[in-house]
């Protein structure tokens, strides 16, 4: 299948720490020759998001570590000492290009927050304005995997970072040449797949861990990333960044790597709805359920349950009676409230919390299905 990114006007491009790595640790030669591919394209107008990894690797490097770092104060320190020598590399090497850069450092709670997330994008649309690169990385110290703020991983971050500023393509440059039926470096009869319609369930078995020492998350969270921009209208390419100017033949429509095809593109709403984080969830009965796919509003009366401690306009779960999520919302009513009113009919809000009162928990609107895009 031919690919024509002829269209594309901009890109967020991902690099791992592997990529970024000799046996010495991280190598300046590999961010000079990423850079010098990401100015090309921006002398073709097209404007680029880079998110990168190194931080930890950088402070391991800097701390003379030789063996994975996985105690999570020790990463935290590692990206500390890390962070900023990585970005002073980078704009080093862009500076050789007359390209300013930016270092902008997110947490999950920043995407998941409407307030955060307006001025990010503002600010993102605004360094774009100037022809600025942000470099866009984890932010380690403040967020862990284990306090449930984390994204865990660059790979998701940067597809939530390109669904959220609507790019046309997301690149994630890794160590190997794309998607394999299995892990290469574990099994040598591995195929390459070129091109992925659909990320269904038997492309995700094939994904295996992080390939090297300081990596995180392996193909499999580039698989999760490339579903989450698909949800958002972005393709992805999963392709080896040691291939020479990949990311400029890439562009070209070099069949290089994995490309994984878009979905239809849903709304910003929806897919804010879709990538946020849920707070708790609401279970209803089968009547419930079935109003729901035909477009109605849920009423307190279809509510079986209530879980988790959640508030107005946070983020649900909505889960049918055998217990299995099919949708998530966001409530106009927070977790008490909620609990209140279950089982009830509309017209005995009033009565439970006062007058003043929405009629229904949440309409068609503030709810998005999960069956085509989980
Ligand atoms: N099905 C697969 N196809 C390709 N690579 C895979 C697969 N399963 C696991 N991997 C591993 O994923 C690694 C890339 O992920 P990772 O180590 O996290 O790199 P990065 O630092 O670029 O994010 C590869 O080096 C490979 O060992
Ligand atoms: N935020 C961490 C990288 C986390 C991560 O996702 O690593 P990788 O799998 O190498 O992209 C760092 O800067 O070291």
């Amino acid at each position: 299948m031919n690919r024509d990114f002829s269209q594309v006007q901009r890109v967020v491009v991902k690099v791992g720490t592997n990529l970024l790595s000799t046996a010495e640790g991280i190598d300046e030669h590999c961010i000079e020759d990423i850079v010098s591919q990401i100015a090309i394209l921006m002398g073709k107008g097209i404007q680029v998001l880079l998110v990168s990894s190194g931080a930890i690797g950088m402070g391991a490097k800097e701390l003379h570590l030789k063996d994975a770092v996985k105690q999570v104060a020790m990463r935290q320190a590692c990206a500390s000492i890390g962070q900023p020598i990585l970005m002073s590399s980078y704009r080093k090497a862009f500076k050789h290009h007359g390209i300013v850069c930016s270092q902008i450092l997110l947490t999950r709670k920043d995407m998941n927050n409407r307030h955060t997330y307006v001025n990010l994008r503002n600010s993102v649309m605004t360094l774009l304005d100037l022809g600025v690169v942000p470099v866009f990385n984890e932010n380690d110290v403040v967020s862990t995997a284990e306090i449930g703020s984390a994204f865990g991983d660059n790979d998701r971050m940067s597809a939530m970072v390109a669904s959220k500023i609507d790019a046309d393509l997301l690149i994630i440059l890794t160590d190997i040449p794309g998607v394999y039926t299995a892990d290469p470096k574990k099994d040598p009869k591995a195929t390459l797949l070129g091109e992925i319609e659909m990320l269904d369930e038997q492309i995700f078995s094939y994904a295996g861990g992080a390939g090297s020492t300081f990596s995180t998350g392996g193909m499999k969270t580039k698989l999760l990333a490339a579903k989450i921009a698909a949800v958002g209208g972005c393709g992805s390419i999963i392709a080896s960044g040691y291939e020479k100017n990949s990311l400029v033949r890439l562009l070209e429509g070099e069949p290089l790597g994995s490309y994984i095809h878009p979905l239809q593109r849903i709304s910003q709403r929806a897919r804010w709805i879709l990538n946020n984080s849920h707070l708790g969830s609401v279970t209803v009965d089968d009547g419930a359920k079935k109003a729901l796919y035909d477009h109605k509003s849920l009423l307190p009366k279809g509510i079986v349950k209530v879980s988790g401690v959640f508030g107005q306009g946070d983020v649900i779960q909505v889960c049918s009676e055998d217990g299995k999520p099919f949708a998530k919302a966001v409530p106009y009513y927070n977790s008490t409230d909620i609990a209140l009113l279950a089982g009830h009919k509309s017209k005995d809000i009033e009565e439970i919390l006062g007058s003043g009162k929405k009629d229904v928990i949440f309409r068609p609107e503030d709810l998005v299905f999960l069956d085509n895009v989980e």
